[in-house]
């Protein structure tokens, strides 16, 4: 072999020995054909990752020969390429295989003589050249397809591999650009960044200084503006950024990535040009993504639309509520009434309040007494042809399964109820009847999705959007529900009055306390549905744990949540979903099934979280579900570890490379509770999520719980949490709305003038008793649960035996 040359084998694959299911690692069997290394046999084993190969298909393999300890020398390939047949009778051949049904020798002797040897990289750059031969439309495209997946797929990935991206990048780039990858990147490889998840400005700009792009070239800039925009916008929640602030972020970013200095008027320039190439919008000094400033813009003109000119009060409305109440046993209070009127009368109504103030039951009310008014019934069973007008949709399944509950009305997600398949970034919804929808959770609707939503809406529908303007906003760009409210350009209403009486429950007071900035004098203390237990941070995954294990003597783990706000640190969900799977559905023995996928292993009734939109499937971000089966790779149909998944009544099947879109379940983020409730919750804060802890996060974990709620860590955390007013996020949808429409709304009652709970004062005292001292203890399963955690770390001081004395006396 000469010295330059790189050992090469080639030959024909006798056969697959192993195909890795996660990734491209293969090993294969050659029948060698031709090769420069020394090799005694006329086989040889070869390793490495390929993109798609087949059985007797001839390849080159560009490596080196290593001694593996276990299996010997074999050929450990870096780079291949499949042998094209190059002789007519081999093309012949070739096209004439069972890979192209339908084409037989005739057709494929008709293309070589016509196309020539190079007939297939002829045919691959423009399968137009097929036309004058006489194929039929169909007979193209199985030439074409075909030959995109057996040459065209390994040509694209050996040169991603060759700009070093790992195989499953690779694979994610060509799904995506299918054979024009390579071009595409060598046009512009800041083109990734936009357009492949996982891929920011750095690694696109490693393999522009490859290309030898210039550190000041304006593609370059243009990249670095656009990866930083998308930052603070799709990932940070901001629809715009102020102008000195994307520039000054741009340079970093680029002076970082190369080590040059940039001119930041250069950078300037950069973002004229995105503007004049519509991809950008400059407001003064606010820079917006093209795509957010349009979706704000429609959302203000829709809205306008929608509310038209004046209202249209309805004769009976009155008189028909009181029959609603009626019928309920129900007497609303003054700002329920007018909650459900003004829903009647206009074409466009904004409910807030938080948990207990009667939501519910005013939209309960608004669709009974639209029924009623328009003669419709409330039976779905009733309308064989037409669609039921009644909708009800809510942003993830949880929260629309509650909605059906609470209602006993059908109720979808808004996914599913405009048809979305994919995002709301850029698809055409169906469009909806007329009638009345109402939107639950509204706080959880992003810019996109509002955007989306409108856009379907028939011109006479009556819209009614509800949720509470307090709690956390959308994980999506935008804060849409409060900025409506804020706009006092639509109708609404704020509910105030705490109607959920239940005698013991302290758990909604808590909530409406820290909403008001103060947690109140006895949230240490335990009380009959909630408890605190003082830890430091280091003890907390352990005492996690005990809670954990002693509440599942109580409850069925489905209804315990333990929240916590960060997935890192001691008391993060990383480490603490390992940990309490161990204690509600540990691996019993060596017959016990378990497939790993990375750092987790996951067991037949493992709690899961859906983390993607799945809308083909009927599963959203933020669902829970249960494994319920595992079927290994040499069982299945796909030939890869298989898990069965129910969410809710849904079975569904995850194949390993589906993997990715669920993680265990035993512990989620806050953010990602939003939209349910749950019986119990247990909620670890320390101050390792300093940077994370606000007010409405707080808020927004303390109202998942519906029954119990078990607070631990470090004080000091609730207490700053609580402090701390999340920042409004830089939005321009106010400006955009009260530009067309007047700013004539108030959110306050007209009968009561009930002010908006800003006050502390208000929090408490609204009917609801102050939760009373302990002089009647009772044991209750929060504080049996207590009890049982180790005396030392906590109680208030208080041991087990002292609290039983307690307790008795
Ligand atoms: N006017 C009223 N008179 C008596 N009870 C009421 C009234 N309004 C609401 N309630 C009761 O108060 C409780 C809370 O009401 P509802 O569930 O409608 O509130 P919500 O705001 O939807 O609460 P959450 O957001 O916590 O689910 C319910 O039990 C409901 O029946």
């Amino acid at each position: 072999m000469n010295e330059a040359e790189q050992p090469t084998v080639s030959g024909r694959v006798k056969s697959l020995f192993f195909q890795s299911p996660t990734s491209f690692f293969k090993i294969i069997l050659i029948t060698i054909t031709k090769t420069n290394i020394q090799w005694p046999d006329d086989e040889i084993v070869v390793t490495g990752n390929f993109g798609d190969i087949k059985e007797d298909e001839t390849y080159t393999f560009v490596g080196k020969v290593v001694n593996h300890p276990k299996y010997g020398l074999q050929f450990a390939a870096d780079n291949y390429q499949v042998d094209k047949p190059t002789s007519k009778q081999g093309l012949v051949a070739y096209l004439s295989s069972d890979r192209f049904p339908g084409i037989g020798t005739i057709t494929a002797q008709k293309i070589v003589d016509a196309l020539g040897v190079k007939a297939i990289d002829k045919i691959l750059k423009d399968e137009k050249v097929l036309i004058p031969l006489g194929l039929n439309a169909a007979k193209r495209a199985v030439l074409v397809d075909n030959l995109q997946l057996n040459l065209g797929m390994e040509q694209v990935i050996i040169g991603l591999n060759d700009f070093g991206f790992t195989s499953n990048m690779a694979a994610k780039i060509y799904q995506l650009y299918k054979t024009d990858a390579l071009d595409v990147i060598e046009e512009n490889p800041y083109q990734l960044i936009a357009d492949i998840d996982g891929i920011g400005f750095k690694r696109a700009d490693a393999i522009a200084a490859r290309m030898h792009i210039a550190p000041d070239a304006q593609i370059r800039l243009g990249g670095a503006v656009l990866d930083e925009l998308s930052r603070m916008t799709d990932g940070e929640g901001d629809t715009y950024v102020e102008l000195p602030v994307l520039i000054n972020n741009a340079v970093g970013l680029l002076e970082g990535a190369r080590n040059v200095e940039i001119d930041p008027n250069q950078v300037g320039q950069a973002i004229l040009t995105l503007t004049k190439k519509n991809q950008l919008y400059v407001d003064g000094q606010k820079v917006f993504p093209k795509r957010l400033y349009d979706a704000e813009g429609e959302i203000a003109t829709r809205l306008k639309q929608l509310l038209g000119d004046d209202t249209k009060p309805a004769k009976h409305t009155a008189k028909v509520i009181k029959q609603v109440e009626k019928e309920q046993g129900i007497a609303y209070d003054d700002t329920q009434r007018e909650a459900i009127q003004t829903a009647i009368e206009q074409p466009l109504f904004l409910l807030t309040g938080g948990p207990g103030t009667g939501k519910t039951t005013v939209i309960n009310g608004i669709v009974r007494a639209y029924a009623a008014l328009n003669d419709l019934s409330l039976d779905v069973n009733s309308y064989h042809h037409e669609p039921f007008p009644l909708m009800l949709a809510a942003p993830t399944g949880r929260a629309s399964k509650r909605m059906m509950e609470t209602t006993g009305l059908p109720a979808s997600t808004i996914h599913r109820l405009l048809g979305l398949a994919i995002d709301t970034q850029d698809y055409e919804p169906k469009e909806l009847p007329d009638g009345l929808l109402i939107v639950d959770e509204m706080s959880m609707v992003d810019t996109y999705l509002f955007r989306t939503l409108l856009a379907a809406l028939h011109p006479g529908i009556k819209l009614i959007l509800v949720g509470d303007k307090d709690q956390l906003p959308s994980v999506g760009p935008g804060q849409v529900f409060a900025d409506l409210l804020r706009s006092h350009t639509l109708p609404a209403l704020e509910l105030t009055h705490i109607h959920r009486q239940d005698a013991d429950s302290s758990i909604i007071p808590l909530a409406h306390a820290i909403n008001t900035g103060k947690l109140p004098a006895d949230w240490q203390q335990n009380r009959a549905d909630r408890s605190f237990i003082l830890c430091p941070p280091e003890q907390l995954p352990r005492v996690v744990g005990q809670v954990v294990g002693r509440a599942a003597q109580q409850f069925d783990p489905a209804d315990m949540q333990v929240l916590a706000p960060m997935y890192r640190g001691t008391a993060g969900i990383d480490q603490l979903n390992p940990l309490i799977q161990d204690i509600l559905n540990p691996k019993k023995d060596d017959r016990t099934k378990e497939v790993d996928a990375g750092l987790v292993h996951y067991r037949i009734g493992d709690k899961v979280l859906q983390l993607v939109n799945s809308p083909e499937q009927n599963v959203f971000n933020g669902e829970l579900g249960m494994i319920t089966g595992i079927t290994m790779a040499k069982q299945a149909e796909s030939k890869t570890d298989e898990l069965t998944i129910d969410f809710d009544g849904n079975e569904l099947q995850y194949k390993r490379s589906d993997w990715t879109k669920i993680t265990l379940a035993y512990a989620t983020t806050i953010h990602k509770a939003q939209g349910s409730e749950f019986p119990v919750v247990i909620l670890p804060l320390t101050l390792g999520a300093r940077r994370m802890l606000r007010r409405n996060l707080l808020y927004t974990a303390v109202t998942r719980a519906r029954n119990f709620l078990i607070l631990l860590g470090d004080p000091r955390a609730f207490e700053l949490a609580v402090q701390a007013v999340a920042d409004n996020r830089k939005t321009a949808l106010v400006a955009r709305l009260t530009a067309v429409l007047p700013a004539k709304f108030d959110l306050v009652n007209a009968a009561t003038g009930v002010p908006p709970v800003d006050t502390p004062a208000n929090a408490l005292d609204n009917g609801t008793k102050a939760p009373a001292a302990p002089t009647d203890f009772r044991l209750t399963p929060a504080l049996v649960m207590a009890q049982t955690i180790d005396p030392l770390i906590g109680l208030n001081g208080l041991t087990p035996q002292q609290l039983d004395a307690a307790a008795k006396a």
